[in-house]
């Protein structure tokens, strides 16, 4: 059992499974497919048939070779990078035929490995036939263009790739909009370097780009796309601020009826999607791919003593996300800063667990940084210990204070972690009527915080509040409690 035997009411029974996710979930499913139909559809509206050359440069990453520069950590670590970059590169569907990493003390000005490597990379891509080469970097536009003037085939870099699996992951209308708002945010400043190359290529690539080729991107037909760009650009900040504005109400109404929220945050592929469905037996589509939720998906559940809570799936983080992205992304983010609990989902198999907790950890502080909110409180929960390496999880059961320990597949820890979510989360609260020492206003701060308060009175002794607090703070007040002023 995963102890998710609670009935889900926002999904049916036959969804839900008892075994932590061997069968394949329906919606799930019918997602999956409906993502690999879509796959080579341009996604942007008729309004960009201008400028779409970008976006279809983006989109025909098919045999690709990667290339990164190392330039600082362990050969463990450039080597996990590259696997990295290989598997956002297969998500973006397109088959990796080589990798190269190059050790440098730092990326070469003008063409990111340096002339002598990119004569040999473009060895490799006649050698192999590719049409693509991947850089695990951002290049700047200049450095685009001289790489590709040498390898003679496109060069993409990663920020290009995550924002290309961002594009074709986006199903809901947000985010769809936070997509293009990135892409063209990135687009920007690279446009005459695109614009140039363009032109060189536009032979080899059939029909669709023929309109460019023939017009050529005249420094006009630039300034014209800036122009397109940059207002297209801020009626899309128009659409996302509304948007948001509609969601901020929904979870309001949420906050003012009590309903507990959980957001489920962490890397790409970590399996948060699946703890999800572990916990609450929801549907929700999940791939061994990155980035296979980019939409915050709301599941409610119910917890073990009978009170209903949501929980929130969101697009996972990755090393280096985007900053465009991160700044595009922001207003989903935000679920992060409204929850009452952040549950931090780690791969327990993956090599460097707590890298990717340091990235994941930099990504929120910047988010709640640009929200101006208070982290909410952090529950860590390892995923995958099915499948990770006994010594290393004894490892880190000594470093990750506090943090649960479960498989998503096996329901190991499932039931664990519900209790204690039931436990952690505020409720509609216990009574208390305490007198608290001035030396602990610490705790009067925190039934402000947390509570609903209706009376308080201050005395020589110190403060008497009667109020409703979330049971963990009940705890914490225990030693407080005046006597005889109990129930009420
Ligand atoms: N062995 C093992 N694999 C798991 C477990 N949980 C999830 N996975 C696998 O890990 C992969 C990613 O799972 P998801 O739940 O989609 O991960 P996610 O964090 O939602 O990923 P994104 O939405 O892409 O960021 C899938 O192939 C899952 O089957 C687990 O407990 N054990
Ligand atoms: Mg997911």
């Amino acid at each position: 059992m995963t102890g998710s035997d609670q009935p889900d009411r926002a999904v049916p029974d036959e969804v839900h499974t008892s075994d932590g996710g061997a069968q394949e979930p329906s919606l799930g499913e019918m997602q999956l497919a409906e993502r690999s139909s879509l796959r080579r559809v341009e996604g942007l509206s008729t309004e960009l048939a201008d400028i779409t050359e970008v976006e279809q440069r983006q989109l025909r990453l098919e045999r690709v070779v990667l290339v990164g520069v190392w330039t600082e950590g362990t050969a463990a670590q450039a080597e996990t990078s590259m696997a990295e970059l290989a598997a956002l590169a297969e998500t973006a569907g397109s088959t990796v035929l080589e990798a190269l990493i190059q050790r440098r003390d730092r990326p070469d000005a003008s063409t990111y490995i340096g002339s002598g490597k990119a004569a040999e990379l473009r060895e490799v891509v006649m050698a192999t036939g590719a049409d693509t080469v991947i850089c695990d970097g951002e290049l700047s536009p200049a450095q685009l263009t001289s790489l590709e003037k040498i390898v003679q085939v496109k060069v993409v870099d990663r920020t290009a790739l995550i924002l290309d699996i961002f594009a074709q992951h986006a199903t809901s209308r947000e985010g769809k909009a936070q997509v293009s708002l990135a892409q063209m945010e990135y687009m920007l400043p690279r446009l005459r370097g695109w614009g140039e190359s363009m032109s060189r290529q536009a032979g080899g690539r059939a029909g669709s780009n023929g309109g460019v080729g023939l017009r050529g991107p005249g420094e006009t037909k630039i300034e014209t796309d800036r122009r397109r760009i940059r207002s297209r650009m801020a009626k899309l900040r128009r659409e996302i601020a509304h948007m948001k504005n509609a969601r901020d109400v929904k979870r309001h109404r949420r906050h003012t009826t009590g309903v507990p929220s959980v957001a489920i945050v962490g890397y790409t592929n970590a399996g948060k999607s699946s703890i999800l469905n572990a916990l609450t037996g929801a549907g929700v589509l999940v791939q061994n791919a990155l980035f296979a939720t980019l939409d915050p998906t709301t599941r409610r559940t119910v917890l073990d003593d009978g009170r209903e809570a949501v929980l929130t799936d969101t697009v996972g983080f990755v090393r280096h996300l985007p900053t465009q992205l991160v700044e595009a992304f922001r207003s989903t983010l935000e679920e992060v800063a409204g929850a009452d609990l952040l549950m931090h989902v780690v791969d327990g198999s993956d090599e460097f667990p707590l890298e990717q907790i340091r990235a994941v950890n930099e990504v929120i502080a910047d988010v709640l940084r640009g929200a101006g909110a208070d982290a909410p409180p952090e529950l860590l929960v390892v995923n995958k210990i099915d499948a990770a390496d006994p010594v290393e999880l004894t490892r880190l059961r000594g470093v990750l204070d506090g943090a649960h320990f479960v498989s998503a597949h096996t329901g190991e820890g499932i039931a664990e972690l519900r209790a204690h979510l039931t436990e952690r989360l505020p409720g509609p609260g216990v009574r208390v009527d305490v007198l608290v020492p001035y030396s602990r206003g610490d705790l009067v701060a925190r039934i402000h915080a947390e509570g609903t308060v209706d009376s308080e009175r201050h005395s020589a002794e110190g403060t008497a509040v009667g109020a409703e607090v979330p049971r963990a703070l009940a705890a914490a007040l225990a030693p407080y409690t005046m006597g005889g002023a109990q129930g009420g």
